[in-house]
């Protein structure tokens, strides 16, 4: 029975608690508001101040004036003129009396606080001290007020006498001192120990002076010295009433203990003290970097034509403007109250159905999903709720619910349920985000909104590759479209060109029209964008020998990463003429990788994991996606390069972990409802839509624009497939084909795996220059294990076979 009433609280608190949070409204003001309402609060202040002082003055004179109050051609003596006349009657004569100056200082001080956004809570605490010292003094003033009648106000003598009624006079003024004891212990943690110490102190002193005889001048002085300490607590608290003292002046009683500041100043003295203290002062010479010659060449350079400036060449290129990209009218995340009701009770109910009891819930609203944090009483395992998972979806008849046991970091479990109607992220919202305007990533990249609808940014440069898979028509052209428009919304053409595979040869046509700008091909292809998969192959070696060459400009700089060595020739410390120059980023981007891999295997999986795995440091980056997340497709050695990865849904739990190494993906919704992983967590996000017309709109910007002369070209890689035939004709002959045969012959070694080394070919090409070299009578014919027999004694005889063949 009590459990019941236990449990139904449970579920009552749990109800209230989100909606008092989604309810809560909120007044913030902004900083020009601020600023009004501040100044008018200072301003007001002022005059107050200015009305009360005059009126001890002119009060008097003013009396019969204010009898007369509406009318206006009264003549007023006080300095703010009628109304200062009558507010000050109100607050001084019929209010509190002198004190009330108090509350223009209130009045002022808080104007400043609004004005310079300064903590509340201190605010709050000096009009109550304020507001109750003002209540002391005025009653105390009571005592004296049939003489002076402004002293203590109408208030303070009335209520002065309301006492004196009750407990007489003595009676009043022991309250009042009362009063005076309870806020020195409160707000200036004052202690009976205080008083004692005290009092001890001065005792000790004084006997201490007596025994030495000192003269009565200079122990009044030594007395008057220790008590500074205590007296000065009980000083400043009638001093400075209204505002906070500076605790590190004071003694270490003074200060409010929960005051943050505390803690920071009084962890800073020890250093203070160490500056001042003369004997650990160390004077530390540091010795003048020289100057190499380079350097100095180079500071010369940049002295008279400036940084090096990639973008030179397209000086007026113009980056494409917010209003290509469409605004979306159900952009913003609207609250259906009736929705999280429906949605929170019954994951209560589904929960308290299997005994599970939850202390709290907290929902987070997104554009797609909205994530129900819960916390399940103590003792609840988590494993239970994680089983639920098809319970809880059954329940909630939504398509796919996912469930975060617990959420990373908090000690909370998450329920993620689709909203009924979601909202559509534009890409205009992602790029138009100050998160993605400020960012200073080398690459940055706008996916689109997490789950508390902030908008998420990532750096490809970091990732350092990007792995997407989904099934089809989950999202994936979009996700590409995205990144591609991210990456145009940023860089210039000097500093990023793209490598574009389409075996679709649909989805990413658009970006023809910045070929000149941002593209990188093959020096021999017609199209930069490679839709051929024989042409992938070709594409990957050149990029290959590409990284390679990037590595050696890098080695030759003393550099580390490409960041570096842009740096490095920015600032003129490279020569153009031995062989440097500035590198833009390259991203590879293949829409359709099952199809590759499916149609070339080997030749493309080992070029790919081989720039993987080592192009990061040279700016190359990689973006697969596929809709066949199986593992033929995505093997261990792909997988092993890529640790970022984004998954679209997929229609099985296997896909997900083929993707993700976990379950998940097939429970997305679809249309850009993704999750992202960049090796640990799993975030949840909605990717930013953008459209065809609006990635066209884009294109044809950047098209009109003045141009480079060509595409980037990427070096030339001689294709292996040129030397396929056995009956070759000479011309048909590999490149290396005449080193080959004098490398054989000189070791009269028939091998294939012995060109591989020394020439450092793939299996492939060496075993086609074996079959040319067998085709031309210079090595014999195949014999199983053993190595093939050379027929060719010496050089001299190859150089003659070779000229007769001509
Ligand atoms: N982020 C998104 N927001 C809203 N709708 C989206 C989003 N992404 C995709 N969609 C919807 O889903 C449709 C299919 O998307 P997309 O063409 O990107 O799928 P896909 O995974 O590339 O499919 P395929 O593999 O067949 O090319 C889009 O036309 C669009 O209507």
């Amino acid at each position: 029975m009590t459990k019941r009433t236990t449990k139904k609280k449970r579920t009552t608190k749990a109800k209230a608690k989100p909606k008092a949070k989604l309810k809560k409204p909120s007044f913030k003001l902004s900083n020009q508001q601020k600023l009004i309402f501040g100044s008018l609060l200072i301003i007001i202040g002022v005059l107050l101040f200015i009305s009360f002082l005059s009126f001890i003055f002119t009060g008097k004179e003013d009396q019969s004036a204010l009898s007369n109050f509406p009318d206006r051609s009264e003549d007023y003596k006080n300095w703010a003129s009628q109304l200062g006349a009558w507010v000050s009657e109100l607050f001084i004569t019929k209010g509190f009396g002198i004190p009330s100056f108090i509350f223009s200082g209130l009045i002022f001080l808080s104007g400043v606080y609004v004005t310079l956004n300064l903590k509340k809570a201190k605010l709050r605490k000096h009009w109550i001290w304020g507001t109750l010292i003002v209540i002391w003094l005025s009653i105390l003033l009571g005592f004296f007020t049939h003489k002076y009648d402004l002293l203590g106000g109408t208030i303070g003598f009335e209520m002065n006498h309301f006492f004196q009624d009750y407990i007489g006079k003595i009676g009043t003024i022991l309250l009042l001192l009362f009063g005076l004891i309870a806020y020195l212990a409160i707000r200036f943690k004052v202690t009976g120990d205080t008083f004692v110490g005290l009092f001890n102190r001065a005792k000790k002193d004084l006997k201490d002076n007596t025994a030495s005889g000192m003269d009565q001048e200079e122990s009044s002085v030594i007395v008057d010295n220790s008590l500074t300490e205590e007296a000065e607590v009980i000083k400043s608290a009638f001093e400075i009433p209204l505002e906070d003292k500076n605790p590190t002046i004071g003694n270490p009683s003074k200060p409010d203990s929960k005051s943050e500041d505390l803690k920071i100043e009084v962890d800073e003295k020890p250093k203070e003290e160490t500056i001042e203290e003369p004997e650990l002062k160390m004077e530390v010479e540091t010795s003048k970097e020289e100057v190499s010659e380079t350097d100095n060449l180079a500071d010369k350079l940049v002295e008279d034509f400036g940084q090096f400036d990639p973008t030179l060449e397209l000086s007026n290129y113009q980056f494409p403007p917010l209003d290509l990209l469409k605004k979306y009218d159900n952009e913003g995340i609207s609250i259906d109250q009736e929705e999280l009701e429906e949605n929170k009770n019954r994951i209560v109910e589904t929960l308290s159905n299997y005994k599970i009891g939850i202390s709290s819930i907290k929902a987070t609203i997104g554009p797609t999903v909205t994530l129900y944090e819960i916390v399940p009483d103590a003792g609840i395992r988590i494993s239970k709720i994680k089983n639920l998972e098809d319970d809880i979806a059954l329940s909630l008849a939504a398509l796919g619910i996912r469930i975060i046991a617990p959420i990373p970091g908090k000690g909370t479990i998450g329920i993620e349920v689709p909203n009924k109607n979601s909202t559509i992220v534009s890409m205009r919202s992602v790029i138009a985000s100050q998160k993605f305007q400020q960012s200073k990533m080398q690459l940055p990249i706008a996916f689109g909104k997490t789950i508390s609808n902030e908008t998420f940014v990532v750096d490809l440069a970091k990732m350092p590759h990007l792995l997407m898979a989904g099934a089809t028509g989950q999202g994936k052209s979009v996700g590409l479209n995205a990144v591609l428009t991210s990456l145009l919304y940023k860089k210039h053409p000097a500093e990023v060109k793209f490598v574009l595979v389409d075996p679709k040869k649909v989805e990413l046509t658009l970006f023809n029209k910045i070929e000149r700008h941002y593209l990188a091909k093959l020096p021999d292809s017609e199209d930069a964008i490679i839709t051929d998969n024989t042409k992938v192959i070709n594409t990957l070696n050149s990029l290959c020998i590409e990284m390679d060459n990037r590595y050696e400009m890098l080695k030759n700089a003393f550099c580390r990463n490409i960041a570096e060595y842009n740096a490095k020739f920015k600032a003129r410390k490279l020569n153009p003429n031995d062989g440097h120059a500035f590198l833009p980023y390259i991203v590879l981007v293949v829409d359709e990788f099952a199809d590759l891999i499916m149609t070339a295997g080997k030749e493309v999986e080992t070029p790919i994991a081989r720039l993987a795995q080592l192009a990061r440091a040279i700016g190359i980056h990689l973006i697969i996606a596929t809709q066949r997340p199986s593992v033929n497709v995505i093997t261990g050695i792909i997988k092993a390069n890529f640790p970022a990865r984004i998954a679209f849904r997929v229609t099985s739990k296997i896909d997900s972990r083929t993707i993700l190494d976990g379950s998940g993906a097939d429970q997305l919704i679809g249309r850009g409802d993704m999750l992202y992983t960049q090796g640990n967590d799993l975030i949840r996000l909605q990717c930013a839509f953008v459209d065809t017309p609006e990635v066209e709109r884009i294109t044809e910007f950047i098209g009109a624009q003045k141009a480079y002369p060509d595409a980037h070209l990427l070096p030339e890689y001689v294709g292996e497939e040129g030397g396929t035939n056995l009956d070759i004709d000479i011309s048909d002959r590999d490149k290396l084909f005449r080193e080959a045969a004098e490398i054989i012959v000189t070791a009269q070694q028939g091998s294939a795996s012995l060109l591989q080394r020394k020439l450092k070919l793939g299996y492939n090409r060496a075993g086609r220059i074996i079959d040319q070299l067998e085709a031309a009578g210079i090595v014999g014919s195949f014999e199983g294990s053993k190595a093939r027999q050379v027929l060719v004694p010496d050089l001299v005889a190859l150089d003659q076979l070779l000229e007769n063949e001509k």
